[in-house]
């Protein structure tokens, strides 16, 4: 061989080596990449075992540059998917049951009505003479039972004393509760259950009204908790569109359990269409219930007055509205009496519900608000918490008077 032939064998060997070394080098790099769940045809990159904690955690984008630089240059690597948002399920309130609320809120009426209590200690005294029997009746005047209601339990618990020569606490109490009970239940057959049966395909609808402050968005949101445990759907309706927070009260109560709440984005907008609205949603939405809230005004004002009748008139385009209910603070006594025959006059009130009977002994207002209206006590209210609504039960009534 001459020089020219050796220094080409030399060559072909020289390159023969380093196309080894290159193919070694690279071979490191790759690995046969796993299928992936499922088998679909996309390929992902294996994840070393030193990197298996953040298997779960989507990598961030600088280690997965990192991971691409080191580990893989000559695959094209897939982008990394983005880190799955997390997801906000809001937990909703789930209402009391209304057979457990009830024994709850009956415990809480006991403690805070000194009505009972101070008619046993009146009617246990030694002598139950004239002075005696002026001061039972002054007592249930001051509890609002009214004067002619205060006359005939009077009259008739002081013939039953003195004809049975009552003496002993436990029968004149037994005397008492039956007198009472007479009188919150006089057996004229007043329905106390919520008019919310419902043909198919149209909600029933209960417009909600009163004067402010006595608690009628409470209500309305406490009423909703009240169906929605007894697995009713129910839309809210804030045809109060008079206060501007109004409607962001009720969406609060609504948001809280899942109840959609129809409003207006304009404050003194017409509430006659919001009203219509939401039984309008009710419907398409197929609602069992659908829950009006009213503004609340004052009652002399008439003009004012005269929209809420143009309310339940708009809204009963859609069918009759099943329930109205007049929401009264039972701690305003007369003035709740006054309240009650102006609304009476307006819309056709089938249901009251008093509220606040929470610390105060003014429950007397139950008799005098049925008798003036001849509309029974539907629902009543003891105390600020969502679940402090509960039907009202005269028997129950009765009984937390006198414990
Ligand atoms: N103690 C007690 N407070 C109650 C009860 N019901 C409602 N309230 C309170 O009464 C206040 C007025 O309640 P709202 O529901 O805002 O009254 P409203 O009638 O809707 O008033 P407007 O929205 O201004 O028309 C609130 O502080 C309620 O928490 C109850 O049964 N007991």
């Amino acid at each position: 061989m001459d020089t020219v032939q050796w220094i080409i064998l030399i060559a072909i060997v020289a390159l023969a080596g380093l196309g080894g070394t290159i193919g070694l080098v690279a071979g490191r790099g790759r690995k046969e990449p796993p299928l992936p769940p499922g088998g679909a045809g996309t390929t992902t990159l294996e994840r070393p075992g030193d990197d298996a904690e953040v298997l779960d955690a989507p990598p961030t984008a600088e280690k997965s540059a990192e991971k691409t630089a080191t580990t893989a240059p000559t695959v094209e690597v897939e982008p990394q998917p983005e880190p799955e948002p997390e997801l906000l399920v809001p937990t909703l309130d789930r209402p009391e049951a209304p057979r457990s609320r009830l024994v709850r809120l009956r415990e809480r009426l006991a403690r805070s009505n000194a009505l009972g209590r101070g008619l046993l200690e009146l009617l246990s005294r030694d002598k139950l003479d004239a002075d005696t029997w002026d001061e039972i009746e002054e007592t249930l005047l001051l509890a609002d039972l009214g004067v002619d209601p205060t006359t005939e339990l009077v009259d008739r618990l002081r013939e039953r004393v003195s004809v049975l020569g009552v003496r002993d606490t436990e029968q004149v109490r037994e005397l008492l509760r039956e007198e009472l009970k007479k009188i919150i239940d006089p057996g004229e057959g007043l329905d106390r259950s919520l008019a919310i049966d419902h043909e198919p395909g149209r909600p029933a609808v209960v417009m909600v009204v009163g004067v402010n402050g006595t608690g009628k968005t409470t209500t309305v949101g406490k009423l909703a908790r009240v169906l929605v445990a007894e697995d009713k759907d129910v839309v809210l309706g804030a045809a109060d569109t008079f206060r501007a927070a109004a409607a962001d009260q009720l969406q609060t109560w609504g948001d809280r359990i899942g109840v959609p709440t129809i409003r207006s984005d304009r404050d003194g907008a017409d509430p006659a269409s919001v009203g219509f609205d939401a039984v309008k949603y009710g419907i398409e939405a197929e609602a069992d219930v659908v829950i009006i809230d009213t503004a609340g005004r004052l009652q002399n004002k008439v003009g004012l007055m005269d929209e809420l009748g143009k309310v339940k008139r708009v809204v009963e385009k859609h069918g009759p509205v099943n329930e109205v209910l007049l929401v009264l603070d039972a701690t305003t006594g007369q003035n709740g009496m006054q309240q009650a025959k102006v609304f009476s006059e307006v819309v056709n009130i089938t249901g009251i519900v008093l509220t606040k009977l929470d610390g105060t002994a003014k429950g007397g207002i139950v008799v005098a608000v049925q008798r003036s209206l001849g509309v029974p006590v539907k629902l009543i209210g003891l105390g600020e918490g969502p679940d402090d609504l509960a039907p009202f039960d005269p028997d129950a009534f009765v009984d937390a008077l006198l414990a």
